[in-house]
């Protein structure tokens, strides 16, 4: 069975608990991961927009990303899956919170939705 015909898990109620207390970084908001990364500078913001970028592409998985001056807010959910948060997600979070780390971000997942106020 190739990766894509595969039947994926979908984490809700505990198991979504026990995934996210792994991922400090990451919150539950409507049926998606979500968090937010704040850089030193703007130009960093973008670098760091690059590298979800490339992650996205080699995990045929791709976040919903909003960038704010220094900061990238992002969510993501397995479409496929009716719009629900599955082990894609949880991983490429992981992977998303290094390379921010990488390039020296602060999590602030709280203020996940500020972007969308005027
Ligand atoms: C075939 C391909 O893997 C799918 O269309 C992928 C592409 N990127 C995706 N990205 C996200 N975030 N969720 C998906 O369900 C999804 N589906």
């Amino acid at each position: 069975m190739s990766e894509s015909e595969q039947k994926l898990e979908i984490l809700s109620g505990e198991a979504l608990r026990a995934a996210l207390a792994e991922l400090p970084d990451w919150r539950e908001r409507d049926s998606h991961v979500v968090s937010a990364f704040k850089f030193k500078k703007s130009a960093t913001a973008v670098e760091f927009m690059g590298k979800a970028g490339a992650a996205a592409e080699s995990a045929q998985h791709h976040p919903d990303l909003e960038w704010r001056w220094n900061t990238v807010f992002l969510a993501i959910s397995t479409h496929s899956e009716g719009t629900k948060v599955t082990r894609k997600d949880t991983d490429l979070a992981e992977k998303l919170s290094v390379a921010a780390a990488e390039l020296g971000g602060t999590a602030e997942p709280e203020r996940y939705g500020e972007q969308f106020k005027k």
